[in-house]
């Protein structure tokens, strides 16, 4: 309500906003009180009086039965302004359904109406109208029918562009893998969004009815006598215009008047919302991620299976030569609790596996795959239904811009607890105590009061954390973090990437406690940590290892975090409870209980990070998925990544990663040349252009990927010359928070 004050603060303070409002103002007074003020007076018939001219007693004179002209002119606006508004109504609600109706019909009838929409938006909307006034017959009911209906289909194109844009955001997409139905993704997540715009043009729309109107009644088809709109007094006053010009010129004024009036207001409204529209944020176009959603735990995936099985996956898209495939052919599996990273330079199709991987990629896209499992449920053969069922709540989901992630208009508290409601069953005030919940555990300060505002009104790591909270009203097994750090500073960068370990840890504990029947803190009478009697560890005087300055444990070969239980430790040696803000499952004191109750108890959920970063991979990862061009050219473990490395693309990207003893007058490594648009790549390796050691059997034929071997687990690489040796480790490079050294880094879960 503030926001919408505001923007009719700004509108009237410019001098044509002012001027149309206030016409509109007393237009609508005029509509309001004209008929009583002068309703006898204007059908009060003079035969002494017949076609006069202007007199002190008739200001504009007289029409052909002595009745008063001004009179008429302005108890007519009630009926002009009524008939107008009718018919723009009409208008603004049968486009909004003919634009929305794609969204929400089966594939077949979508394109159907699109199809009618655009042949009708090809016909002038004067021809519209006279085609449906002849159809409906003549008479103000006839007209408005006609002239509504003629103003649909510019409406419909409205909205549907519109919706498009919408349907792209990623809050959209976060909604969609929440399992968020179609008619529900419509009425809450896109209509909101697009009402703004769809008010101004009304407006405008406004305008052109009353002029449209004034022509159907001046050509005898839309009110019919003793009714009278200005088009009417229009049409009578024009057969005196000899004798009484006033009588046709007043009617023409008052459409002229009005019409500007709506038409101006209009524009004017527009323009503050553009203004403020291109005055805000810039929101990404690419349907990058950073929402989460989650959905229940499946039951049927077996302790050890992995959690997710890609084997030769592709997205297609069509172009304007055929089809491109910027997925071309992408196998990997994620194990119950491994974190996975994907790197790559940008463009080398990583989203795009992601969005594959949770079913997002819209239609013209097309995804196929040999094998596509998630928790040994195949996704590509299961219904709609299933997979929203499994993927909202096994699969959480986090976008690079925490800013495009949450729908703008609705409440944080209100997003997060429709997981719930959608896929718990939960009511609207259980959900929402659950969502407040789950903000407290990604340590989002004031949970109650901030579950009650909106995304604006959180910073960006904060806006992550509730995405990340999103994903935990769920119990989710994988969680897809899109470049979730991307768009945040070094420092919140490092709290996400921490928090994001803690949640997988936190959901092991959570899903064994619940097993064993314990509650979930904060619910069903649990104590929280630090309330009611559940003390903290370092509360209770019980040294935390990161605060004893043990040495780090996996470097040791002993346990690695997360792993056999053994605690997580700061690699500074420092707390880490303080710098991620989460709460530490080992911490909590009062252990989580899974409403699933059943999944790989204790293991944590898995990790597929995607980032243009390598060393935030090696850093938050035990293995890296390497991409380039839509392929996975290397498969191999974090641990050992400077000198393990095989394909030449990966060395090329571990060099161009400066470090603490990177001579700073010597120019940064590059890799020469970029990468191959989609529709570019031949038939040979498809980063031969750029490779120093490719040959002719690397440019006339693509490596299949095959086993190699470097003494740290699984390695894949898909190349003819893989590069034996790699170059000596470096010590860890400057606190950009990225560019560390990525061995000394390698491996997290
Ligand atoms: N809807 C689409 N239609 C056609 N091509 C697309 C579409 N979406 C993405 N692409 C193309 O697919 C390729 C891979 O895109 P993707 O977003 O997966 O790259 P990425 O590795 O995630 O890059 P970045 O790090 O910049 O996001 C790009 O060349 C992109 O232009």
């Amino acid at each position: 309500m503030r926001n919408a004050g505001t923007k009719t603060l700004a509108v009237v303070r410019t001098p044509v906003g002012a001027a149309s409002a206030a016409l509109l103002v007393v237009l609508l007074a005029l509509a309001l009180f004209a008929p009583l003020l002068w309703g006898d007076r204007a059908s009060a018939v003079d035969v002494d009086a017949l076609q006069q001219g202007p007199t002190a007693a008739h200001l504009l004179g007289t029409d052909s039965l002595g009745r008063d002209v001004l009179a008429r002119v302005l108890v007519a606006t009630r009926l002009s302004l009524l008939l107008a508004l009718t018919a723009t109504a009409i208008g603004v609600v049968t486009g909004t359904l003919l634009g929305t109706a794609p969204s929400v019909l089966p594939r077949w009838a979508g394109r159907l109406v699109t199809s009618v929409v655009n042949i009708a938006v090809a016909f002038p909307g004067l021809l519209l109208a006279l085609f449906f006034a002849m159809i409906f017959g003549v008479g103000a009911k006839g007209a408005v029918l006609a002239i509504g209906l003629a103003m649909a289909p510019a409406f419909a194109r409205l909205t549907q562009t519109l919706a498009a844009g919408i349907a792209g955001r990623d809050f959209v997409a976060a909604a969609r893998v929440a399992g968020v139905g179609r008619f529900r993704l419509l009425v809450r997540h896109v209509l909101p969004n697009i009402g703004e715009p769809l008010v101004v043009n009304a407006t405008i729309g406004a305008g052109m009815a009353l002029l449209a109107f004034a022509g159907l009644s001046f050509l005898g088809i839309g009110v019919q006598a003793p009714e009278y709109d200005w088009g009417r007094l229009l049409g009578e006053g024009l057969n005196q215009i000899y004798v009484n010009p006033t009588a046709a010129l007043a009617p023409g004024v008052a459409v002229v008047v009005a019409g500007l009036a709506f038409n101006l207001f209009g524009e004017t409204v527009a323009g503050v919302v553009g203004a403020r529209a291109s005055a805000a944020p810039k929101v990404p176009a690419s349907r990058k991620a950073k929402g989460a959603a989650t959905v229940a735990v499946s039951r049927e995936s077996a302790a050890g299976d992995p959690v997710l099985v890609v084997e030769d996956l592709r997205v297609s898209f069509p172009g304007a030569s055929g089809p491109v495939t910027p997925v071309r052919g992408v196998s990997f599996t994620v194990g119950a609790g491994e974190s996975v990273g994907v790197v790559g330079e940008s463009g080398s199709g990583k989203s795009l596996t992601a969005l594959g991987v949770s079913r997002l990629i819209e239609a013209p896209g097309v995804v196929s795959a040999a094998r596509l499992d998630f928790l040994g449920t195949p996704l590509l053969r299961a219904s709609d239904a299933e997979a929203r069922g499994l993927l909202g709540t096994s699969l959480a989901l986090v976008f690079q811009d925490p800013m495009t992630s949450f729908n703008p208009t609705r409440r944080i508290g209100r997003q997060l607890a429709e997981v719930s409601e959608q896929h718990q069953g939960l009511s609207r005030g259980k959900a929402l105590t659950r969502a407040v919940e789950r903000l407290r555990e990604v340590r989002v300060p004031a949970a109650e009061r901030r579950a009650r505002q909106y995304p604006h009104e959180f910073s960006g790591g904060m806006r992550q954390r509730a995405m990340i909270a999103m994903g935990l009203m769920g119990e989710p097994r994988l969680v897809i973090a899109d470049e979730p750090t991307t768009a945040l500073d070094v420092t919140v960068q490092r709290q996400v990437l921490r928090l994001l370990a803690q949640v997988r840890e936190n959901e092991a504990g959570a899903r064994q406690e619940g097993a064993a029947g314990v509650p979930r803190q904060g619910e069903a009478g649990a104590p929280r940590q630090g309330e009611a009697g559940a003390p903290r560890q370092s509360e209770a005087g019980a040294p935390r290892q990161s605060e004893a300055g043990a040495p780090r444990q996996d470097e040791a070969g002993a346990p690695r975090q997360g792993e056999a239980g053994a605690p997580r430790q700061s690699e500074a040696g420092a707390p880490r409870q303080s710098e991620a803000g989460a709460p530490r499952q080992s911490e909590a004191g009062a252990p989580r209980q899974s409403e699933a109750g059943a999944g790989q108890q204790g293991v944590p959920a898995a990790l597929l990070l995607i980032s243009h970063d390598i060393t935030v991979v090696a850093q938050s990862c035990r293995r890296v998925l390497v991409m380039y061009a839509g392929r996975i050219v290397e498969d191999l473990p974090t641990a050992g990544l400077r000198t393990a490395a095989r394909h030449p693309y990966t060395r090329a990207l571990l060099a161009a990663v400066p470090a603490l003893d990177t001579d700073r007058d010597a120019p940064l490594a590059v890799i020469p040349g970029r990468p191959p648009e989609p529709g570019e790549v031949g038939a040979g390796c498809a980063f031969a252009a750029r490779c120093a050691f490719a040959d002719e059997r690397c440019r006339a034929e693509d490596p299949a990927p095959s086993d190699v071997s470097s003494g740290q687990g699984a390695h894949r690489v898909a190349c003819w010359h893989p590069q034996g040796v790699g170059p000596e480790p470096r010590p860890p490079g400057p606190g950009s928070g990225s560019h560390v050294d990525v061995e000394a880094a390698g491996g997290g879960a």
